[in-house]
């Protein structure tokens, strides 16, 4: 039965509810894991930061009360396991899929909990690749509308109601169709890639620039007044004015945007709100001559 359990592939840890490493077994493979024998016998506190050594417990702690299997994710590299040999496993550090299972007999007089530690870096790499893919506007390289509305969803969801202070810009490119008609597809593609560059530059790292799609962008900005969006929101329709773009050699040419703001408040705490209302201003201001920015309020 020893054998058995040794032969696992991947390593179980018996840890009680103190934080001791009761008994370990399986994990073989030196590609995949080290060798976690030297640790029995001694806390989590031990031989991780208390950082690390809290986090285990309280996971430990929290699989007894719920007295059912956990599953839990985390960071791991050997060089932060006091103890365990370096050389012989994976040098960087290891994504981990815990599996928590409460035992039913007590070890060493303590509850104790089976944890078996799979390693899903590859797995793990592959799935942010894909959300990395999934937020992002191929075309660009900016987030793009799922990743805006996820953020926008995500803060006006933690707005402090007396206080929420979010703005959201929609921006469009004036007459873009005649570029596209003009010069051909891929020169208006290098503009919605120019305007892109450019905006994105001019806004703040906390903030978010978004491709919505076509000619269409959105910013998101945080901790703001409306008119300090409006003022935002000129700052980028001037930098847009002042891009020069080259639709075929030895010509220069320019293009405009109209931009529509909404602010977030406690009469419109929700996105569908917000992007209503900041299509509206949008409208406004090409309806109002285009190259213009223009405030929801005023359009109320
Ligand atoms: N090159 C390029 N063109 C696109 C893309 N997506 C949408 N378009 C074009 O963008 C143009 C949008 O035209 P309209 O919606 O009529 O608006 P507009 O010409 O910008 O006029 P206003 O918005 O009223 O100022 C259409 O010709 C679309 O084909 C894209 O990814 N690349």
């Amino acid at each position: 039965m020893g054998e058995a359990l040794a032969a696992l592939p991947d390593p179980v840890f018996v840890l009680t509810e103190s934080g001791r490493y009761a008994a370990i077994f399986g994990g073989q493979d030196r590609g995949y894991y080290h060798d976690g024998s030297c640790l029995v016998d001694f806390s989590l506190y031990d031989v991780l930061s208390r950082e690390q050594a809290d986090w285990f417990l309280a996971e430990i702690r929290a699989t007894l009360a719920a007295d059912c299997l956990r599953i839990v994710e985390y960071d791991l590299a050997a060089a932060d396991v006091a103890g365990v040999d370096t050389n012989h496993g994976p040098a960087a550090p290891i994504r981990f899929e815990g599996r928590v299972q409460p035992l039913r007999s007590s070890v060493n007089g303590e509850r104790a909990v089976l944890w078996l530690a799979s390693n899903i870096t590859t797995r793990h790499e592959i799935e942010q690749r894909l959300r990395r893919l999934s937020e992002t506007d191929e075309l660009t390289g900016v987030p793009n509308r799922r990743r805006l509305m996820d953020a926008l969803n995500e803060s006006l969801a933690k707005l402090d109601s007396e206080n929420g202070r979010i703005a959201l810009l929609i921006m469009d490119i004036d007459r873009f169709k005649t570029i596209n008609d003009r010069y051909g597809h891929p020169a208006g593609d290098a503009v919605i890639c120019a305007v892109c560059s450019a905006c994105g530059a001019r806004i703040k790292r906390r903030d978010l620039f978004a491709r919505l799609g076509g000619e269409e962008f959105a910013t998101v900005l945080y901790d703001i007044t409306a008119a300090q969006a409006f003022t935002v929101a000129e700052r980028l329709r001037e930098t847009v004015a002042g891009v020069c773009f080259e639709p075929r050699p030895g010509e220069a040419s320019q293009v405009t945007v109209s931009i529509g703001v909404s602010v977030a408040g406690p009469d419109r705490r929700r996105s569908h709100d917000l992007l209503s209302q900041a299509d509206a201003a949008l409208y406004a201001a090409k309806s109002g001559g285009r190259n213009r920015v223009v405030l929801a309020h005023e359009c109320d």
